[in-house]
Protein backbone atom coordinates (compact mmCIF):
# COMPACT_ATOMS: atom_id res chain seq x y z
CA UNK A 1 0.00 0.00 0.00
CA UNK A 2 1.28 3.53 -0.78
CA UNK A 3 1.93 5.34 2.38
CA UNK A 4 -0.06 8.67 2.57
CA UNK A 5 1.85 12.15 1.47
CA UNK A 6 2.16 14.56 4.96
CA UNK A 7 3.43 18.07 4.81
CA UNK A 8 5.20 19.04 8.13
CA UNK A 9 4.95 22.84 8.98
CA UNK A 10 6.21 22.92 12.36
CA UNK A 11 9.40 21.77 14.22
CA UNK A 12 9.70 18.50 15.59
CA UNK A 13 12.03 15.89 17.36
CA UNK A 14 14.40 13.51 15.36
CA UNK A 15 12.24 10.64 17.09
CA UNK A 16 8.71 12.19 16.00
CA UNK A 17 10.18 12.26 12.35
CA UNK A 18 11.45 8.54 12.54
CA UNK A 19 7.60 7.47 13.50
CA UNK A 20 6.29 9.43 10.76
CA UNK A 21 8.80 7.76 8.45
CA UNK A 22 7.10 4.28 9.19
CA UNK A 23 3.80 5.71 8.93
CA UNK A 24 3.90 8.27 5.76
CA UNK A 25 6.30 9.92 2.69
CA UNK A 26 6.85 13.54 4.45
CA UNK A 27 8.22 16.55 3.48
CA UNK A 28 8.67 19.07 6.08
CA UNK A 29 9.79 23.28 6.61
CA UNK A 30 13.31 23.26 7.05
CA UNK A 31 14.01 27.19 7.25
CA UNK A 32 14.49 29.35 9.75
CA UNK A 33 11.18 31.02 11.47
CA UNK A 34 7.47 29.83 10.05
CA UNK A 35 6.81 28.56 6.99
CA UNK A 36 6.23 31.27 4.67
CA UNK A 37 2.34 31.27 3.16
CA UNK A 38 3.10 30.70 -0.34
CA UNK A 39 4.66 27.80 0.24
CA UNK A 40 2.93 26.23 2.19
CA UNK A 41 0.46 26.24 -0.33
CA UNK A 42 2.53 24.96 -2.83
CA UNK A 43 3.48 22.19 -0.53
CA UNK A 44 -0.16 21.27 0.16
CA UNK A 45 -0.78 20.70 -3.63
CA UNK A 46 -0.62 17.12 -3.65
CA UNK A 47 -0.57 16.17 0.16
CA UNK A 48 -3.18 13.91 2.19
CA UNK A 49 -1.82 15.40 5.69
CA UNK A 50 -0.70 18.75 7.25
CA UNK A 51 0.93 18.47 10.69
CA UNK A 52 0.84 22.33 11.91
CA UNK A 53 1.26 24.55 14.98
CA UNK A 54 -0.83 27.59 13.92
CA UNK A 55 -1.34 27.81 10.50
CA UNK A 56 -5.22 29.56 9.83
CA UNK A 57 -6.82 26.39 8.17
CA UNK A 58 -10.16 28.17 6.19
CA UNK A 59 -10.72 28.01 2.28
CA UNK A 60 -8.40 29.56 1.05
CA UNK A 61 -6.03 26.97 2.31
CA UNK A 62 -7.96 24.43 1.82
CA UNK A 63 -9.18 25.17 -2.01
CA UNK A 64 -4.99 24.62 -3.00
CA UNK A 65 -4.98 21.17 -0.90
CA UNK A 66 -7.38 18.98 -3.49
CA UNK A 67 -6.37 15.84 -1.39
CA UNK A 68 -5.88 16.87 2.01
CA UNK A 69 -7.79 14.39 4.44
CA UNK A 70 -6.60 15.51 7.62
CA UNK A 71 -5.17 18.54 9.81
CA UNK A 72 -3.59 18.03 12.93
CA UNK A 73 -2.89 20.47 15.30
CA UNK A 74 0.19 20.53 17.99
CA UNK A 75 -1.42 22.31 19.98
CA UNK A 76 -4.85 22.11 22.24
CA UNK A 77 -6.32 25.30 21.27
CA UNK A 78 -8.01 24.90 17.68
CA UNK A 79 -9.39 28.46 17.16
CA UNK A 80 -7.26 28.85 13.69
CA UNK A 81 -9.35 26.32 12.41
CA UNK A 82 -12.01 27.14 10.31
CA UNK A 83 -14.69 24.85 11.30
CA UNK A 84 -17.46 24.91 9.17
CA UNK A 85 -15.13 24.73 6.36
CA UNK A 86 -13.54 21.71 7.10
CA UNK A 87 -16.94 20.19 7.94
CA UNK A 88 -18.07 20.76 4.71
CA UNK A 89 -15.12 19.39 2.87
CA UNK A 90 -14.99 16.34 5.40
CA UNK A 91 -11.53 17.54 6.64
CA UNK A 92 -10.58 15.50 9.81
CA UNK A 93 -8.99 17.64 12.36
CA UNK A 94 -7.17 16.73 15.53
CA UNK A 95 -5.58 18.48 18.42
CA UNK A 96 -3.27 17.65 21.39
CA UNK A 97 -5.15 17.52 24.87
CA UNK A 98 -3.65 16.66 27.80
CA UNK A 99 -0.28 15.94 27.62
CA UNK A 100 0.61 19.87 28.74
CA UNK A 101 -2.13 20.40 31.11
CA UNK A 102 0.77 20.24 33.74
CA UNK A 103 3.17 22.25 32.19
CA UNK A 104 0.97 25.61 31.39
CA UNK A 105 -0.93 25.35 34.62
CA UNK A 106 2.61 25.43 36.51
CA UNK A 107 3.31 28.64 34.29
CA UNK A 108 -0.17 30.20 35.08
CA UNK A 109 1.07 29.57 38.89
CA UNK A 110 3.97 31.40 37.75
CA UNK A 111 2.83 34.26 36.45
CA UNK A 112 0.13 34.56 39.53
CA UNK A 113 3.03 34.84 41.91
CA UNK A 114 5.53 36.83 39.64
CA UNK A 115 2.65 39.59 39.61
CA UNK A 116 1.55 39.47 42.93
CA UNK A 117 5.21 39.76 44.51
CA UNK A 118 6.12 41.88 41.61
CA UNK A 119 9.00 39.74 40.60
CA UNK A 120 10.01 40.99 37.23
CA UNK A 121 9.86 44.65 38.84
CA UNK A 122 12.11 44.02 41.41
CA UNK A 123 14.37 41.84 39.76
CA UNK A 124 15.10 44.94 37.10
CA UNK A 125 15.05 47.31 40.34
CA UNK A 126 18.31 44.89 41.86
CA UNK A 127 20.01 44.71 38.57
CA UNK A 128 19.82 48.87 37.62
CA UNK A 129 21.33 49.29 41.18
CA UNK A 130 18.43 51.30 42.64
CA UNK A 131 18.26 49.29 45.75
CA UNK A 132 19.21 51.11 48.73
CA UNK A 133 18.97 50.72 52.74
CA UNK A 134 15.41 51.37 54.18
CA UNK A 135 13.46 50.86 50.78
CA UNK A 136 10.34 49.54 52.27
CA UNK A 137 6.55 49.34 51.66
CA UNK A 138 6.71 50.78 48.18
CA UNK A 139 8.30 47.06 47.64
CA UNK A 140 5.71 45.02 48.91
CA UNK A 141 3.24 42.93 47.46
CA UNK A 142 0.48 41.01 48.06
CA UNK A 143 -0.18 37.28 49.21
CA UNK A 144 -0.86 34.31 47.17
CA UNK A 145 -1.78 31.80 49.51
CA UNK A 146 -5.10 31.52 51.52
CA UNK A 147 -6.33 33.47 48.65
CA UNK A 148 -9.44 33.21 46.79
CA UNK A 149 -8.82 31.90 42.91
CA UNK A 150 -11.46 32.74 40.00
CA UNK A 151 -11.08 30.02 37.37
CA UNK A 152 -13.03 31.13 34.52
CA UNK A 153 -12.85 27.68 32.17
CA UNK A 154 -12.71 25.10 34.14
CA UNK A 155 -11.45 22.58 31.60
CA UNK A 156 -8.25 20.11 32.08
CA UNK A 157 -5.92 23.25 32.53
CA UNK A 158 -8.22 25.08 34.49
CA UNK A 159 -8.47 22.14 36.64
CA UNK A 160 -4.91 21.18 36.81
CA UNK A 161 -4.79 25.18 38.07
CA UNK A 162 -6.78 24.78 40.70
CA UNK A 163 -5.25 21.51 42.02
CA UNK A 164 -1.81 23.48 42.64
CA UNK A 165 -3.57 26.50 44.26
CA UNK A 166 -6.04 24.48 46.54
CA UNK A 167 -3.75 21.80 47.46
CA UNK A 168 -0.23 24.03 47.03
CA UNK A 169 -1.30 27.31 48.55
CA UNK A 170 -3.98 26.68 50.55
CA UNK A 171 -6.46 28.97 47.85
CA UNK A 172 -10.11 28.87 48.10
CA UNK A 173 -11.21 28.23 44.58
CA UNK A 174 -14.16 29.63 43.06
CA UNK A 175 -14.63 28.87 39.13
CA UNK A 176 -17.64 29.45 35.73
CA UNK A 177 -17.74 27.24 33.35
CA UNK A 178 -20.01 26.61 29.99
CA UNK A 179 -21.57 23.64 32.83
CA UNK A 180 -21.03 22.48 36.64
CA UNK A 181 -18.32 20.10 37.25
CA UNK A 182 -19.01 18.05 40.29
CA UNK A 183 -15.74 16.25 40.48
CA UNK A 184 -13.70 19.04 40.14
CA UNK A 185 -16.08 20.89 43.47
CA UNK A 186 -15.26 17.74 45.11
CA UNK A 187 -11.59 17.54 44.31
CA UNK A 188 -10.50 20.95 44.63
CA UNK A 189 -13.69 21.86 47.38
CA UNK A 190 -14.12 24.74 44.11
CA UNK A 191 -17.74 26.29 44.28
CA UNK A 192 -19.31 27.49 41.08
CA UNK A 193 -20.11 30.97 40.99
CA UNK A 194 -21.37 33.16 37.90
CA UNK A 195 -19.07 35.50 36.27
CA UNK A 196 -20.38 38.13 38.65
CA UNK A 197 -20.25 36.76 41.94
CA UNK A 198 -17.13 35.18 40.64
CA UNK A 199 -15.12 38.86 39.70
CA UNK A 200 -16.10 40.41 42.68
CA UNK A 201 -15.09 37.76 45.41
CA UNK A 202 -11.65 36.63 44.08
CA UNK A 203 -8.42 38.07 44.45
CA UNK A 204 -6.50 35.85 40.89
CA UNK A 205 -8.73 35.97 38.49
CA UNK A 206 -7.39 33.06 35.78
CA UNK A 207 -9.35 32.85 32.27
CA UNK A 208 -8.88 29.75 30.53
CA UNK A 209 -11.44 29.25 28.11
CA UNK A 210 -10.32 28.41 24.28
CA UNK A 211 -11.22 31.05 21.87
CA UNK A 212 -14.53 30.99 20.18
CA UNK A 213 -17.66 33.14 18.71
CA UNK A 214 -18.72 32.63 22.06
CA UNK A 215 -15.54 33.96 24.32
CA UNK A 216 -14.60 36.43 22.23
CA UNK A 217 -14.19 39.77 24.43
CA UNK A 218 -15.89 38.15 27.12
CA UNK A 219 -13.62 40.13 29.26
CA UNK A 220 -14.51 43.73 28.66
CA UNK A 221 -14.78 46.92 30.93
CA UNK A 222 -17.73 45.72 32.31
CA UNK A 223 -15.85 42.58 33.56
CA UNK A 224 -12.69 44.52 34.95
CA UNK A 225 -14.72 46.99 36.72
CA UNK A 226 -16.40 44.31 39.25
CA UNK A 227 -13.11 43.11 39.81
CA UNK A 228 -11.29 44.18 43.18
CA UNK A 229 -8.82 47.06 42.85
CA UNK A 230 -6.73 44.53 44.45
CA UNK A 231 -7.59 41.90 42.07
CA UNK A 232 -5.10 40.14 39.62
CA UNK A 233 -5.92 39.11 36.01
CA UNK A 234 -4.10 36.33 34.63
CA UNK A 235 -4.87 35.40 30.66
CA UNK A 236 -2.92 32.62 29.31
CA UNK A 237 -6.03 31.16 26.97
CA UNK A 238 -5.94 33.50 23.50
CA UNK A 239 -5.48 37.10 23.56
CA UNK A 240 -8.96 37.90 22.03
CA UNK A 241 -10.79 36.83 24.62
CA UNK A 242 -10.20 40.03 26.44
CA UNK A 243 -10.60 43.51 24.83
CA UNK A 244 -6.90 44.17 25.38
CA UNK A 245 -7.82 48.08 25.44
CA UNK A 246 -9.91 47.71 28.39
CA UNK A 247 -7.90 45.94 30.29
CA UNK A 248 -4.82 48.83 29.58
CA UNK A 249 -7.76 51.32 30.70
CA UNK A 250 -8.44 48.86 33.99
CA UNK A 251 -4.60 48.85 34.95
CA UNK A 252 -3.48 52.63 34.08
CA UNK A 253 -6.71 53.42 36.38
CA UNK A 254 -5.75 51.14 39.27
CA UNK A 255 -9.03 49.27 38.68
CA UNK A 256 -7.16 46.07 39.47
CA UNK A 257 -3.63 45.49 41.13
CA UNK A 258 -1.73 44.09 38.08
CA UNK A 259 -2.20 41.27 35.19
CA UNK A 260 -0.26 38.70 34.03
CA UNK A 261 -0.22 37.59 29.86
CA UNK A 262 0.88 35.09 28.30
CA UNK A 263 -1.59 35.79 25.15
CA UNK A 264 -2.30 39.18 23.33
CA UNK A 265 -4.75 39.81 20.50
CA UNK A 266 -2.30 40.31 17.64
CA UNK A 267 1.27 38.24 18.38
CA UNK A 268 4.01 39.01 18.73
CA UNK A 269 2.55 41.65 20.52
CA UNK A 270 3.98 44.91 18.55
CA UNK A 271 6.99 46.47 20.97
CA UNK A 272 5.11 50.16 21.37
CA UNK A 273 1.61 48.39 22.49
CA UNK A 274 0.60 50.08 26.03
CA UNK A 275 0.52 47.58 27.64
CA UNK A 276 4.07 46.94 27.73
CA UNK A 277 4.98 50.15 28.91
CA UNK A 278 2.81 49.04 32.38
CA UNK A 279 4.74 48.87 35.76
CA UNK A 280 2.45 46.34 37.16
CA UNK A 281 2.23 43.96 33.67
CA UNK A 282 4.61 40.90 33.37
CA UNK A 283 4.21 39.51 29.68
CA UNK A 284 5.70 36.41 28.28
CA UNK A 285 5.25 35.29 24.75
CA UNK A 286 3.31 32.64 24.17
CA UNK A 287 5.34 30.22 26.14
CA UNK A 288 2.58 28.35 28.33
CA UNK A 289 3.66 24.70 26.94
CA UNK A 290 7.04 25.44 26.25
CA UNK A 291 9.18 22.98 27.75
CA UNK A 292 11.21 21.10 25.98
CA UNK A 293 9.56 17.64 27.35
CA UNK A 294 5.84 18.83 26.65
CA UNK A 295 6.50 19.76 23.06
CA UNK A 296 8.38 16.85 22.78
CA UNK A 297 5.49 15.18 23.90
CA UNK A 298 2.73 17.30 22.13
CA UNK A 299 5.13 16.68 18.40
CA UNK A 300 4.70 12.87 19.02
CA UNK A 301 1.01 13.52 19.98
CA UNK A 302 -0.29 15.36 17.19
CA UNK A 303 2.45 13.03 14.48
CA UNK A 304 0.28 9.86 15.92
CA UNK A 305 -3.32 11.52 15.22
CA UNK A 306 -2.40 12.09 12.23
CA UNK A 307 -1.53 8.87 11.28
CA UNK A 308 -4.03 7.73 13.18
CA UNK A 309 -6.62 9.45 11.13
CA UNK A 310 -4.70 9.18 7.97
CA UNK A 311 -4.78 5.01 8.70
CA UNK A 312 -8.53 5.42 9.11
CA UNK A 313 -8.98 5.55 13.18
CA UNK A 314 -8.57 9.00 13.97
CA UNK A 315 -8.02 9.84 18.05
CA UNK A 316 -8.32 13.18 19.80
CA UNK A 317 -10.28 14.59 16.93
CA UNK A 318 -11.40 17.99 18.02
CA UNK A 319 -15.19 17.79 19.50
CA UNK A 320 -16.83 19.95 17.24
CA UNK A 321 -15.68 17.71 13.89
CA UNK A 322 -16.38 14.43 15.38
CA UNK A 323 -18.86 12.09 13.78
N1 LIG B 1 -0.84 29.88 26.67
C1 LIG B 1 -0.63 28.70 26.14
O1 LIG B 1 0.46 28.36 25.72
C2 LIG B 1 -1.77 27.73 26.07
C3 LIG B 1 -1.48 26.37 26.20
C4 LIG B 1 -2.52 25.48 26.13
C5 LIG B 1 -3.82 25.92 25.94
N2 LIG B 1 -4.06 27.24 25.80
C6 LIG B 1 -5.44 27.69 25.61
O2 LIG B 1 -6.22 27.20 26.69
C7 LIG B 1 -7.46 26.74 26.21
C8 LIG B 1 -8.04 25.74 27.17
O3 LIG B 1 -7.36 24.51 27.12
P1 LIG B 1 -7.94 23.22 27.86
O4 LIG B 1 -7.15 22.06 27.40
O5 LIG B 1 -8.07 23.48 29.33
O6 LIG B 1 -9.39 23.15 27.19
P2 LIG B 1 -10.71 22.49 27.78
O7 LIG B 1 -11.62 22.34 26.61
O8 LIG B 1 -10.39 21.30 28.60
O9 LIG B 1 -11.26 23.63 28.75
C9 LIG B 1 -11.93 24.76 28.35
C10 LIG B 1 -13.06 25.02 29.33
O10 LIG B 1 -13.68 26.26 28.96
C11 LIG B 1 -15.09 26.08 29.07
N3 LIG B 1 -15.76 27.04 28.17
C12 LIG B 1 -15.79 27.05 26.83
N4 LIG B 1 -16.53 28.09 26.38
C13 LIG B 1 -16.98 28.74 27.48
C14 LIG B 1 -17.79 29.89 27.68
N5 LIG B 1 -18.31 30.56 26.64
N6 LIG B 1 -18.04 30.27 28.95
C15 LIG B 1 -17.54 29.58 29.99
N7 LIG B 1 -16.77 28.48 29.87
C16 LIG B 1 -16.48 28.08 28.63
C17 LIG B 1 -15.34 24.65 28.65
O11 LIG B 1 -16.58 24.17 29.15
C18 LIG B 1 -14.15 23.94 29.27
O12 LIG B 1 -14.44 23.47 30.57
C19 LIG B 1 -7.13 26.22 24.82
O13 LIG B 1 -8.26 26.22 23.99
C20 LIG B 1 -6.07 27.17 24.34
O14 LIG B 1 -6.65 28.24 23.62
C21 LIG B 1 -3.07 28.16 25.86
O1 LIG C 1 -3.09 25.75 22.43
C1 LIG C 1 -1.96 25.38 22.75
O2 LIG C 1 -1.64 24.18 22.84
C2 LIG C 1 -0.90 26.38 23.06
O3 LIG C 1 -1.34 27.67 22.88
C3 LIG C 1 0.37 26.13 22.35
O4 LIG C 1 0.27 26.58 21.03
Amino acid sequence: MMKPHVYVACRIPSETESYLAQHVQYRKWEGPGAVPYEVLLEELAEVDGLLTSGNKIGPELLSRAPKLKAVSTMSVGYNHFDLEEMKERGIIGTHTPGVLDDTVADLILSLMLAVSRRVPELDAYVKQGRWSKGDNEELFGLDMHHKTLGIIGMGRIGEAVAQRAHFGFGMDVLYYNRHRKPEAEQKYSAKYAEMEELLRHSDFVVLMTPLTPQTRHLFGRKEFEQMKPTGIFINASRGPVVDEEALTEALQQGEIFGAGLDVFEREPVQADHPLLTLRNVVTLPHIGSATAQTRDDMARLAAENLVSALLGAPQNVVPELRK
